[in-house]
This record gives C-alpha cells, sequence and structure tokens, in this order.
C-alpha cells in the first residue's frame, strides 16, 4: 500500500477539548488549553508523521455566534477548514446538552465525512456513554462515533487507525518532521496569551492580542519582545497590576514555558498598549493575522 495523507479538521463549541486532543496526538503543546471557553483564535495545524503516513490535524476556533469582526474571523476559519478536509471530527462534550446548533449549521453543505467524538467520558458512566453514542450515531448517521478522553487519551489507539485509514493514497503534504505550521514566534505569543487566560477574569483574555514585536534567536538565550494590546485604558491598569505584579507573573511563567518549548534561556520583555476597540476594527484584525 502506498503513503497515505490528509487533512483533518476538528470541530466543535468552545471548551469541547479540541485542543487537547490535537496536542496530545501530536504530543507536543500546539494549542492553548485553558478551562475558558473561546481561547483558540487561530486554526493551528498539527502534524502526526510515520513512514507511511502523514495526518495534519487542523483544531479550529470554537464554534460561536459572532459578536465581534474577532469572532468572524474565528469562524471564517472554521469555515476554511471545512472545505479543506479529508475527515471531519466533530467533538461534542458529552456532559452538554444536545445543543450543537451552530456546530451543525457550519456542516451543512460540507462533503468530507464525518466522524463524531464524545469527549470527557471519563466524566461520565457507560450507560450515558451508550446513550450519546447512539444518538449521534441516529442524528448525523456519522461514519463512525468515537467515546473517548482526549485528556487521558484511553482509548484512542483505534480511533488513530481508523483516521489513518481513512485518508486517502497522497504524499506527504509537509515535512515529515514537521509538527506544525506555525512559527516560533506565533507560540510565543500563544504562550503569553495563555498566561492571561490563567491569570485574569473576566473580559481581560478576551480583549487582548499579543503580538511579538522582536525575536532574536541565539545558541543559548532567545531575545523576545511582545506588545500586549487592550482595548481600553482600564484594561491596561488591570493588566499591569499594582507596581507591574501582575505583569511579571504573566511574564515569569510565560517565560518558563518558552524555555520548555524551545529548550533555551529566554530574555522576555513586555509592553501593553492601548488600541480602543480593537476587536471590531477590520484594519488591526488583518495586522494581527485574522483574515
Ligand atoms: N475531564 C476531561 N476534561 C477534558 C477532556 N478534554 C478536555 N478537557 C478539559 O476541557 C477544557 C477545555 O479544553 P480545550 O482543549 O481547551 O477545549 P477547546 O475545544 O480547544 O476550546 P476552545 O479553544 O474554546 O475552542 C480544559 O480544561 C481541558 O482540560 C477530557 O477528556 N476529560
Amino acid at each position: 500500500m502506498g503513503h497515505k495523507a490528509g487533512f483533518v479538521s476538528i470541530i466543535g463549541k468552545p471548551n469541547a477539548g479540541k485542543s487537547t486532543l490535537m496536542n496530545n496526538l501530536v504530543g507536543e503543546k500546539m494549542s492553548i488549553i485553558t478551562p475558558k471557553a473561546q481561547t483558540t483564535r487561530h486554526r493551528i495545524l498539527g502534524i502526526v508523521n510515520s513512514d507511511d503516513y502523514q495526518v495534519v490535524f487542523s483544531d479550529t476556533p470554537g464554534i460561536i455566534k459572532p459578536h465581534y469582526a474577532l469572532h468572524e474571523s474565528m469562524m471564517h476559519q472554521v469555515e476554511g477548514s471545512i472545505v479543506d478536509a479529508d475527515l471531519i471530527l466533530l467533538m461534542t462534550d458529552i456532559n452538554e446538552k444536545y445543543d450543537e446548533g451552530e456546530v451543525l449549521e457550519k456542516l451543512q453543505g460540507s462533503l468530507a465525512p464525518l466522524v463524531v467524538l464524545v469527549n470527557k467520558i471519563d466524566q461520565s458512566d457507560e450507560e450515558t456513554v451508550k446513550q450519546k453514542v447512539a444518538y449521534w450515531q441516529e442524528k448525523l448517521n456519522p461514519k463512525a462515533v468515537f467515546a473517548i478522553s482526549a485528556l487521558h487519551m484511553h482509548d484512542t489507539k483505534g480511533f488513530l487507525d481508523y483516521i489513518v485509514e481513512s485518508m486517502p493514497e497522497h504524499p506527504a503534504y509537509y515535512e515529515k518532521d514537521a509538527l506544525t505550521d506555525r512559527n516560533d514566534r506565533f507560540f510565543a505569543s500563544e504562550m503569553i496569551r495563555a498566561q492571561i487566560f490563567k491569570q485574569y477574569k473576566k473580559e481581560i483574555p478576551y480583549s487582548t492580542e499579543v503580538i511579538v514585536t522582536a525575536f532574536k534567536e541565539g545558541e543559548t538565550l532567545h531575545r523576545i519582545s511582545a506588545e500586549i494590546i487592550v482595548e481600553r485604558d482600564s484594561q491596561k491598569n488591570i493588566l499591569i497590576g499594582k507596581n507591574g505584579d501582575m505583569l511579571k507573573i504573566v511574564g515569569k511563567y510565560a517565560r518558563l514555558d518558552m524555555e520548555e518549548f524551545f529548550q533555551r534561556k529566554v530574555f522576555l520583555e513586555m509592553f501593553v498598549k492601548v488600541i480602543p476597540d480593537w476587536r471590531s476594527k477590520k484594519n488591526y484584525l488583518k495586522q494581527f493575522g485574522y483574515e
């Protein structure tokens, strides 16, 4: 049999566990994981390679009704990933009700085969798992339904084998040692954003964007500068905190994450900047990489 390769899109509501699954399949922290919804803003590829196959997973932003131009861009990325897919994994959270309307709407007209994942079964019982699997089988008539725990990765071997089986025969799309299409700058900004999601409540994380303005690579040390963009002065004050205490915490943990990820010492400097209502302004969104 020839070499298999293809694109697999993981889609679903915010917090379903899409990033957790992709990171565990790829074996690297590509995508931000937090208990808060809507942490993933860009489509991120995670690539699983072996001698005979290359599966290119795409982690996508959770599907929501758009409230800002930012959300519209996030939803366009979901739509793009559905169009490109050889296989779509629709991820659902076993603890959620069956209100996947927004998600199913996005799938209308899609020609790619569909597989449903019932996730977080570690938080459930056998009877509920059976019911949910039967429900999705009946409702969408997908190619398959898998009940999994993306967090603990029980029973995922059968699932990965199934995905590989489903891929078309095709040469590799990316280098065989590539794990993602994103560069180090992107991951540096995501590691800062992840800390902002961890350290602040309410609207701060959602109003924040991080731009890496300089990235000087060194043999033993990377020097990284970043701007943290917020929408209002009040948010800037909260972000910085008394005597800069909060920003120091963000910087410290982001730096530690970067040092682990890049396997280097990191010198990180950050500046906070206010751009009123950036989430609604197309020119800024474009500049920040949201098409
Ligand atoms: N118990 C349990 N928790 C899980 C599992 N998978 C993911 N989670 C948790 O669910 C939360 C959301 O996970 P993410 O992977 O960030 O979810 P997501 O679908 O990428 O979320 P968005 O970025 O908002 O679209 C995190 O707190 C995860 O630890 C699972 O199998 N079991």
